[in-house]
């Protein structure tokens, strides 16, 4: 509990059936009289998925001394909850305050609309002070079904979708009008359930209100993101009422069609779909669409329409151009404006990444050879860059002409495959500039082994913020009001040019 509290907490959970020879009596009292904040008292019964080993009566009439001693809240399933009069009675007979939640855990598929509906009327009926309903997303479209409950509801409600297709439930509970968001300790994950220290470092729920317009990441996976951590601190640095959040996405065009509300403001595009995206998009950025491929949306707010732009594009040519001027490479093409004119630019992925890469390259002037695992979308994306397309089995042994430039635009090396590494080891040496797409980890292989070989490397994270200083933008319609430096591993968001806001990433 004291945990809790130093994390931010506002109030704690505690189950009784996990305590270790509970004994009802000296463990309420140490609790409840100790309690350093409001305390929600749960003693799950054993069809609940309880450690309880005593028996129904034992379990009731320790909830009941919970309310005798104080507890804040106290949970009981809506299965049991014929108990309700008798907990009320003793709240009354001891002048307790405790708030009794009636709950109800769905195991399996996220039941209709309707069906959610009738269970939150069957819990009102109850007359508990607060209902709580979880239920787990096999999609994120099925979260939309919680949020549209609570309007439907008399009296508090919890609500919110377990798994991690169902994170946003917690994060954006806030904003439908949710009672509790539920945050798991430090050390003690949860699985599908947000950490305690992001909501309250990241996400600050407290500041998220019916107002909050609601960004998100959409991509498979996405908790690799480090999206939220960025672009959360900026919007509130500019005091710009935004949620940022992940969104774990299986089909866009359900995903598109079950969040039409304007209240959805924005998105990020990530792997898979940067390419697939263009379908939904009602316009395009001249740059997006000559690219082929989005990854930021905007909908626009006087028609609601989906406006795709890429921002990737020119986040990437300035890392590798910015690295170029840094380690003074400004031979060949500098007369023409970039040291990237001229230069040979291997890039290897031609996705929605690599086609960014592949045109902003290009546009610096650069001749490109190209290499992906699907030849025939290798082609094409050379033929629309007037590159060359080498066949993939053919990367091991390329061995480039000195002074070029390597690309990695796939996804080899990224978390949890980090001892992966898209080009052999033995290629690497002859390029002057190794850049990865790829951000998490921060040294990819691909990087640590360039390094060894004596190229300058650039790591993902410098495109990464640069691509999210572009959306931020967008996002805001703040143009010019965030600038990033970076200063021994760490970096500084200059927001305003007053506030600096620094982290690792
Ligand atoms: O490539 C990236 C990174 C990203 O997918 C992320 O991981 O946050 C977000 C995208 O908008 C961007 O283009």
């Amino acid at each position: 509990m004291k945990h809790a509290k130093t994390e931010g907490a506002d109030a704690v959970e505690v189950w009784l059936d996990c305590i270790t020879n509970f004994h009802p009596l000296l463990h309420l009292k140490i609790i409840l009289q100790n309690k350093p904040l409001p305390l929600l008292i749960a003693h799950r019964p054993t069809w609940g998925g309880s450690l309880h080993k005593g028996d129904e009566i034992m379990r009731l009439e320790a909830l009941q001394l919970a309310v005798e001693l104080g507890a804040d809240f106290i949970e009981v399933e809506l299965k049991e909850a014929s108990c309700l009069p008798t907990l009320v009675e003793h709240r009354r007979n001891h002048n307790s305050h405790g708030k009794i939640i009636v709950s109800c855990y769905v195991d399996d598929i996220t039941p209709t609309q309707e069906e959610l509906l009738q269970l939150v009327a069957l819990m009102q009926a109850t007359g508990s002070d607060i209902i709580k309903l979880v239920t787990h997303a096999a999609d994120i479209t099925e979260v939309m079904r919680i949020f549209s409950l609570f309007p439907h509801c008399q009296v508090p409600l919890i609500a919110y979708s377990v798994g991690e297709r169902g994170l946003i439930s917690h994060l954006l509970s806030p904003k439908f009008g949710g009672f509790f968001v539920y945050g798991s300790l430090a050390g003690n994950p949860i699985p599908g359930m947000p950490s305690l220290e992001s909501l309250k470092e990241a996400y600050k729920l407290e500041r998220v209100n019916e107002d909050t317009k609601v960004f998100g990441l959409i991509s498979k996976p996405v908790s690799h993101s480090k999206g939220p951590i960025l672009h959360n601190p900026s919007f509130r640095h500019v005091n710009y009422n935004g949620i940022y959040v992940p969104m774990f996405v299986d089909d866009l065009k359900e995903f598109f069609s079950t969040y039409p509300s304007p209240d959805f403001s924005g998105f990020s595009v990530g792997i898979p779909y940067k390419e697939e995206v263009l379908r939904f998009c009602d316009e395009l950025h001249p740059l997006a669409q000559s690219i082929g491929a989005v990854n930021t949306i905007i909908r626009r707010p006087g028609d609601g329409k989906l406006v795709g732009y890429n921002t990737d594009c020119e986040a990437a040519i300035a890392a590798i151009e910015d690295a170029l001027i840094e380690h003074g490479c400004n031979d060949g093409g500098a007369s023409l404006g970039s040291p990237l004119a001229g230069r040979l630019f291997v890039l290897v992925g031609a996705g929605g990444a690599g086609k960014a890469l592949a045109f902003g390259a290009k546009s610096r002037g650069a001749r490109l050879v190209i290499f992906d695992i699907d030849f025939d979308r290798a082609k094409s994306l050379a033929c629309a860059v007037s590159g060359e397309a080498q066949p993939y089995k053919e990367l091991v042994n390329f061995q480039p002409e000195k002074g070029a430039i390597l690309a990695n635009a796939t996804p080899v090396g990224m978390h949890p495959n980090t001892d992966r590494i898209p080009v052999a080891e033995g290629t690497l040496e002859d390029y002057w500039l190794v850049f990865d797409a790829v951000y998490t980890p921060r040294r990819t292989r691909l990087l640590k082994e360039a390094d060894g070989a004596g190229a300058t490397t650039v790591g993902g994270v410098e495109m990464f913020l640069r691509q999210a200083i572009g959306q931020f933008n967008l996002f805001t319609g703040l143009e010019g009001t965030i600038f990033f430096f970076s200063f021994h591993g760490t970096f500084f968001l200059s927001l305003n040019s007053i506030f600096s806001y620094s982290f690792a990433l």
